[in-house]
């Protein structure tokens, strides 16, 4: 059976965000029901992969050694609920550093699409900004949007999004599991 993929991004989707970035392992703190998400959606045949902008790289604040201990953390906690993520595909970059990776640009998505032989055409993108909207709105996946993290500042700035709106990730994974 083919598999089934979700896409994620990641601050405030499934971690708390922070104005001053998530800049180590001890900052990156799960968002509750957001592990149990997971593999919620793992046990219903769907893989995930996580899509995320993290510019702090460029900005000088972490190295990506400290973004792939991160990580590490981010994939230990999911399997002590039994979960595992994929892929991660980060942006390094800056605002001003005109890459192609960078969400809104979709080119994370695009080389997810390359590596792994999927279709973007209405697969299920759930983030938290209007930048993580657009990319997905770029390739025609699917947006869906989430109130945790920046979530409730985008829906108040972007009344007319036209996007499902899920109170968190877990909302989220428990509608996408439950279509046919
Ligand atoms: O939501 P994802 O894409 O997983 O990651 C977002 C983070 O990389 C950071 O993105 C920054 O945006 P700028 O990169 O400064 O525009 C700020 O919003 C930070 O608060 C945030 O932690």
């Amino acid at each position: 059976m083919t598999p089934r993929y979700v896409l994620l991004d990641r601050d405030g989707v499934i971690n708390y965000d922070s104005d001053q970035f998530i800049k180590s392992p001890q900052e990156w703190q799960p968002i509750p029901g957001s592990l149990e998400a997971l593999a919620l959606l793992n046990e219903h045949g769907y893989k995930v992969v996580v899509i995320s902008n993290q510019s702090g790289v460029a900005r000088g604040l972490f190295d990506e050694v400290a973004l792939q201990n991160i990580h590490a953390k981010m994939q230990d906690l999911a399997a002590d609920y039994g979960a595992n993520i994929e892929a991660i595909y980060y942006c390094p970059h800056g605002p001003e550093d005109d890459c192609s990776c960078r969400k809104p640009k979709a080119g994370m998505l695009r080389q997810f699409s390359q590596d792994y032989q999927v279709s973007l055409t209405a697969l299920p993108f759930i983030g938290d900004s209007l930048r993580d909207i657009e990319a997905a709105k770029a390739v025609s996946a699917r947006p869906m949007l989430v109130k945790t993290g920046k979530g409730c500042k985008t829906l108040a700035a972007n009344p007319d999004l036209n996007v499902p709106v899920f109170e968190n990730l877990y909302d989220a994974a428990k509608f996408i599991v439950k279509e046919k």
